[in-house]
């Protein structure tokens, strides 16, 4: 029976848009089918607050340098991934990911656009690997930046070493990129400005969600 090795996952980022109420927008996202909803954020409080009215996947992604500090809050706070930086945590991953595990929570890592990929490798390998791999298609800090095309090969490179992992892309995806991003091998997918920005969110998601799984290779068992 065929089954895909990997998921489609659509999500928001939650920062990325100018609104005043977390909740009701992130409601909203779902309502549209959004499956993930992104955070690049780090505070316990403001993830707790969202807890309380979604029992969405909430994806985070510290960009911090000092990702352990933060562990035990998102955790409690009801935090669903974890996502530290690969350039802050060459020597201390094991213990940053058995942290993330033992609250509760799904390890992934990111880079840079200046990181080599083969960076990651380590994590994904031995005991405790990270489950999703971020690559950044901007410079990580904030929305509407421009997609960066040469990230592409990461993401193929990786694809085809690991035909399982879940392969994330942030920064500057929508209608005109998705499509190169969908083939290069990535199946999660952070969009800010592009689905905030347009009038019809849950046709951008929609598309979004048809680009990626056009590209999804069945598994067959
Ligand atoms: O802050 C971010 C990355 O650090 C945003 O998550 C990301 O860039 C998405 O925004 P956009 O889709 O507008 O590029």
């Amino acid at each position: 029976m065929p089954t895909t090795a990997v998921e489609a996952k659509i999500a928001p980022s939650m920062l990325s848009s100018d609104f005043a109420n977390l909740a009701s927008e992130a409601e909203r996202m779902i309502s549209f089918g959004a499956d993930w909803l992104h955070m690049d954020i780090m505070d316990g409080y403001v993830i707790a607050s969202l807890r309380k009215h979604t029992k969405a996947y909430l994806d985070c992604h510290l960009m911090v340098t000092n990702p352990l500090d933060y562990v035990d809050q998102l955790g409690k706070a009801g935090a669903s991934g974890f996502t530290f930086h690969v350039e802050v945590s060459k020597d201390n991953w094991q213990e940053i990911v058995k942290e993330i595990k033992s609250k509760g929570m799904r390890p992934g890592v990111a880079l840079k656009p200046g990181t080599p990929i083969e960076d990651v490798y380590p994590l994904l390998e031995g005991e405790n690997p990270v489950e999703m791999v971020l690559v950044m298609t901007v410079e990580p800090g904030f929305g509407g930046q421009k997609f960066i095309p040469d990230m592409m090969n990461k993401v193929r490179t990786l694809r085809e070493k690991y035909p399982k992992l879940d392969i994330e892309v942030d920064g500057g995806l929508g209608p005109s990129t998705i499509d190169e991003a969908a083939a290069a091998g990535a199946n999660c997918i952070v969009a800010g400005s592009s689905v905030f920005g347009d009038p019809e969110p849950g046709r951008v998601i929609s598309l979004l969600r048809t680009s990626v799984s056009k590209c999804l290779k069945p598994n067959f068992i």
